[in-house]
């Protein structure tokens, strides 16, 4: 769980714990290390699933890789189901085989030359549960069962669908009985018809068998869709961690709400104290803008983050009033049919708006509109 100051706390039902950690690449002595990842803390909670997400580059992967012990930190503390795994304080490390997780890698690892129930097997003849278990091949046939691939155990893999390849790499992976499954990008190889149906059952799998997972990806849809907590990463640091729905509605700065779907962002050259009900007017380059703020704090700078669907748009005929507030105008410099929606940009007061209308909405280019937007849905963001 996080305190609040956004820190984790160790707790017996916390899966892994991330405290501070911190790695360069650059090792040599003296040199001008830049960090992979810097100060990373977050917590994956018992039977949940939380994704770390970002931009290319920003630490996903480096920070996946030190909890799997792949890779070691210079700074800061890992623990898993309370026992620290890593402590660099501590000089502790603790082996990867010797910790409770199983990782399912991009290309899912699958051998060519093994029938289906050998793969799911493998970890059992070869891993750190070896001498444990005896009925090997019953137990990996009862586990393909279970994610429905017992009728095609003694198939060749390679005999295997791209969808039933990922269903072998998690039946592998939950025969070792891990306390975390690891997740780097396991979908990226697929197609976007096929990654939304696997998502669904990689997401219903893992709360059927209870096991908590910590998963990677770039694409903010797919955190969405499969998360409890998303962890959004940035340049080696923590942007914001919270459930999907508040990453969406509540980005906390301009990079979540700009990452994370599609947002409009209003520079903000000045900024009123907070009101009674927490709203704030900002002044922006449309307009003087009242909105809801993410933080207690005001100041100069910052933007007014509004999402497309959250725009109500209407034309504006002869005769029409002057824009009331949190309104204004601008001309539609193009509008896109989308099927279900027009995609809408408009140009007003030297920036561009993207908004959405109903399909046969009459906004051609060159037309002249009002933009309302709803100070519920609309958010100051500080600088
Ligand atoms: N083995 C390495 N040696 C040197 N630098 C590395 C190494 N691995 C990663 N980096 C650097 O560390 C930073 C973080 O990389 P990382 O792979 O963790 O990012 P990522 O968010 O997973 O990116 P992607 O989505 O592209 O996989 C990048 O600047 C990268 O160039």
């Amino acid at each position: 769980m996080n305190n609040a100051a956004g820190a984790p706390e160790a707790a017996s039902t916390d899966s892994i714990v991330v405290s501070a950690l911190r790695k360069s690449y650059e090792r040599a002595p003296g040199s001008d290390a830049t960090y992979a990842i810097d100060g990373v803390s977050f917590d994956v909670p018992q039977g949940q699933f939380v994704t770390l997400l970002g931009p290319s580059g920003c630490g996903k992967t480096t920070t996946l890789r030190c909890v799997a012990g792949l890779e070691q930190a210079q700074e800061g503390r890992i623990e898993m189901g309370g026992q620290a795994v890593f402590d660099a304080a501590g000089k502790r490390f603790v082996r990867p085989e010797d910790r409770p997780i199983a990782m399912v890698p991009q290309s899912y690892g699958i051998w060519p030359h093994m029938k289906v129930v050998d793969n799911a097997a493998f970890p059992l003849r070869h891993g750190r549960n070896r001498r444990k278990v005896k009925d090997v091949r019953e137990r990996a046939v009862r586990m393909l069962d279970q994610v429905g691939l017992g009728a095609m155990a003694d198939r060749w893999a390679t005999q295997l669908s791209g969808g039933q390849q990922q269903r072998l790499a998690f039946a592998r992976a939950l025969l070792c009985e891990p306390e975390v499954l690891l997740l780097d990008e396991p979908l990226s190889n697929l197609d976007a018809k096929l990654r939304a149906k696997l998502r669904q059952e990689l997401r219903s799998f893992q709360e059927q068998f209870g096991v908590s997972a910590l998963y990677v990806t770039h694409d903010q849809a797919e955190a969405l869709a499969l998360s409890d907590k998303v962890v959004v990463m940035n340049h080696g640091r923590v942007e914001q961690i919270d459930a999907p729905e508040r990453i969406y509605d509540r980005p906390r700065s301009a990079f979540v709400a700009d990452f994370i779907g599609s947002a409009n962002l209003f520079a903000v050259h000045d900024v009123s104290q907070p009101r009674a009900d927490g709203s704030v007017v900002a002044k922006t380059e449309v307009g003087a803008l009242v909105c809801g703020s993410s933080s207690d704090g005001t100041g100069d700078g910052g933007f007014v983050c509004v999402r497309p669907e959250n725009i109500a748009v209407r034309l504006v005929d002869d005769g029409a009033p002057e824009p009331a507030d949190n309104e204004f105008r601008g001309t539609v410099l193009s509008s896109e049919f989308l099927g279900d929606r027009l995609e809408l940009v408009v140009r007003s007061a030297g920036t561009t708006t993207k908004a959405f209308a109903r399909s046969g909405f009459g906004a051609r280019p060159g037309r002249e509109v009002t933009l309302k937007l709803d100070p519920a849905t609309t958010r100051y963001l500080p600088g």
